[in-house]
């Protein structure tokens, strides 16, 4: 049985549920259940603290896990990513009150609170810079209000919470994170029931990201046509009845398909219908 983990709280914790889910996995139904076998699919799921996850998989106790890249990189352990999620996505950054501090040359004998010593320890020692760094569970933003540190090094996405704080990033990001699937580094290679498991991870994000187009044109503008749906490996044309005209298919990034259509349209297109995938195997 393949054994996964997957976070129980936070941001991540919702959004990898329903992947899984829509992938095809039986998911817990209430939040204080901690494992839940599915026999269908001969999986285990573990579910567990966000920043425990790669603890567990670079133990070998579990095959793979859901976590956040900037929580597998704070704990330093021996564990890769092997697929990129698209969701949880953030930057970790430094942030102080305005005009305190304009880059990491100022850090040097100042306090940085922050809920990922790994990362900033790792980045302080890296750029050469000797500060201290106060460890807090979360909220880390008002700590620099109450006196606790003069810098904080967390993650930001829209940076709402540093505005309500009265607080402003400086230097460049630290890193960019999004929710993985990672796995213990130096495994050989991937056995079946991981790629499988994979497989069906790609499909979701390929049916979130992908609309299927069908239209007709008269087969003198098919060329272009196909150039502006080009598909993945290439569209499926097929005769109308109506002679000089075809039919194609083909799947189009969902973000750009009203333009396409607009663009098939000024062609001759007609008919142009887009519809959801539900799943996928590429
Ligand atoms: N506001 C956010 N937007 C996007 N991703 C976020 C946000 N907050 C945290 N994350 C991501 O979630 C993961 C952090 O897990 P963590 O358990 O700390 O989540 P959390 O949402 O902060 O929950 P908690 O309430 O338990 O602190 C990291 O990968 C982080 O980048
Ligand atoms: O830039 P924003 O969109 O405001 O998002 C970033 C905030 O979200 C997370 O906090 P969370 O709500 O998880 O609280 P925490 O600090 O206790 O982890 C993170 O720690 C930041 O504080
Ligand atoms: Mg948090």
């Amino acid at each position: 049985m393949l054994r996964i983990a997957v976070p129980n709280k936070g941001s991540l914790s919702g959004p990898a549920s329903a992947m899984l889910h829509e992938a095809g996995y039986q998911q817990r139904k209430e939040s204080k259940e901690l494992v839940l076998v599915d026999p269908v699919n001969e999986v285990e799921f573990f579910y567990l603290r966000p920043k425990d996850i790669a603890i567990y998989v670079s133990s070998g106790k579990l095959d793979i896990g859901i976590t956040g890249e900037d929580l597998l990189i704070d704990s330093g352990v021996n564990a890769e990513v092997i697929l990129p999620l698209g969701f949880a996505r953030s930057t970790f950054r430094f942030a102080a009150k305005p005009g305190t501090v304009s880059g990491l040359e100022d850090l040097a004998g100042k306090t940085i609170a922050t809920s990922y010593e790994g990362i900033v320890g790792k980045h302080l020692a890296e750029s050469g810079v000797d500060a201290s760094v106060v460890h807090l569970d979360g909220a880390v933003e008002t700590a620099i209000e109450l006196g606790v540190a003069q810098v904080i090094a967390d993650v930001v996405e829209t940076g709402t919470s540093l505005r309500n704080a009265g607080l402003e990033v400086f230097g460049e990001p630290i890193m960019k994170s999004e929710a993985v699937v990672i796995r213990r580094s130096g495994v050989a290679a991937e056995e079946p029931k991981v790629q499988q498991f994979l497989r069906r991870l790609q499909g979701v994000l390929v049916a979130r990201t992908y609309v299927m187009m069908d239209y007709d044109c008269r087969a003198e503008h098919l060329e272009q046509a196909v150039a502006l749906t080009p598909g993945l490996e290439s569209p499926t044309v097929s005769p109308l009845h109506n002679e000089g005209w075809v039919a194609v298919r083909a799947m189009v990034p969902a973000k750009g398909a009203q333009r396409i259509m607009d663009d098939l349209y000024e062609l001759g297109a007609r008919a142009i219908l887009t519809t959801a995938i539900h799943a996928c195997r590429l």
